[in-house]
């Protein structure tokens, strides 16, 4: 457990700083393993009683006072994430020593839930140690099909083994790809107590320019890599930071780069908080924060413009420009029609006066 502790991100956020936030204890269930509904039945045979979500949530995110001890409701965005009061302690709950819920927070759910591949998908998880997100693609995909997962750390990818055994995810080797999670190293600015978390970041970018530089090359070098894939269908990208550098500025200039061959979908569009505002892709983007009863995250998803978009895009461009050029014509021909019948009214009213006079 000590090892885990000093390596796994979610458990980090489950430890005191997390708890005494008053952000909820999240539980996904390992579809893999079990239903829902059996998680459900078990924690109410553990003596947690279970509420409907719309007793508990308040305009998309969890009304914490309502959450009281043993008291859970499941989430309303993330199918078959379950949510228990902030200070639950499941280290020792049975569903979680056999993989067959994860302690996962909901920012951190979202990459793999907006990817959402479709059985018999091929992807890959880039950054993947140590594993939770894998595990969540493979519960979407329900273990059909193919997923690479990555990392550059032995030792993670070791503690990723144990945790995909745990959870019963099949990883297989590298081929044709179409989906790609990318979940990169971060500051993990985001994974802090709650409080001003724009002080913390403000704090970090002041303290580490050059490592939040470093950072922001690795993270945009990781994602061009990514959306260079040729089969690639679509990619999401995620920190749990909440630098703009490592955020809206990597995905601008990836965007920058890639704009012709990939658009931004908005994700979750119904969440009330976006990209920072200033940024061109802001209202696609999503941020987290303890203020959404979440950790502080960010997501957004990369979609491949299909050559039959493309065609259609290009159709419209050629129908505006067309339209638009019969408008100006029609707008010159009118000038010039007016100004032809004026000069005929001028000279048939000469005319008709020097008739007079004569
Ligand atoms: C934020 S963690 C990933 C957490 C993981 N996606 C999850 O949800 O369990 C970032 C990971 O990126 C890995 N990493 C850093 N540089 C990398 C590289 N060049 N190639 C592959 N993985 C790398 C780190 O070892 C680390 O495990």
């Amino acid at each position: 457990m000590s090892c885990r502790q000093a390596v796994r991100k979610e458990d980090l956020a489950s430890s005191s700083s997390i708890m005494a936030s008053g952000i909820p204890r999240y539980v996904r269930v390992n579809t893999l393993k079990m239903t829902k509904v059996k998680a459900i039945e078990r924690f109410i045979a553990n003596g947690f009683q279970y509420i409907p979500s719309d007793l508990v949530y308040n305009a998309g995110t969890v009304d914490i006072t309502k959450l009281r001890e043993k008291i859970f409701t499941s989430d309303i965005h993330i199918e078959n994430l379950l949510v228990l009061p902030p200070k639950s302690d499941l280290h020792d709950n049975e569903m979680y020593l056999n993989g067959e819920v994860v302690l996962q927070d909901k920012a951190s759910c979202i990459p793999a839930f907006t990817l959402n591949p479709p059985p018999q998908s091929c992807i890959i998880d880039a950054c993947a140690a140590p594993g939770n997100k894998t595990s969540h693609l493979a519960s979407i995909i329900g273990n059909v099909g193919k997923i690479y997962a990555f990392d550059i750390s032995p030792n993670r990818i070791k503690t990723m083994r144990e945790l995909l055994d745990k959870a019963g995810v099949n990883v297989m080797e590298y081929e044709d790809v179409e989906y790609i999670l990318l979940d990169p190293s971060c500051s993990g600015s985001g994974i802090v107590d709650r409080g001003d978390i724009n002080a913390e970041s403000k704090k970090l970018c002041n303290a580490n320019k050059n490592r939040l530089q470093s950072l922001a090359d690795f993270q945009l070098k990781a994602l061009k890599q990514a959306l260079s894939f040729p089969s690639v269908k679509k990619v999401v990208y995620s920190t749990c930071s909440m630098n703009v550098e490592e955020n809206e500025e990597v995905v601008e200039a990836a965007l920058k780069v890639f704009g012709n061959k990939y658009k931004l979908i908005p994700v979750l569009e119904d969440w009330p908080y976006r990209g920072m505002s200033g940024y061109a892709h802001w209202k696609f983007m999503f941020r987290s924060s303890p203020k959404t009863s979440t950790t502080g995250f960010f997501v957004a998803l990369f979609s491949r413009i299909t050559d039959r978009q493309t065609k259609l895009n290009t159709f419209f461009k050629r129908k505006a420009s067309f339209h638009r050029s019969l408008l100006e014509n029609y707008d010159s021909n009118t000038k010039r029609k007016r100004k032809k019948i004026k000069r005929f009214l001028r000279f048939k009213r000469k005319n008709i006066s020097s008739d007079k006079e004569a």
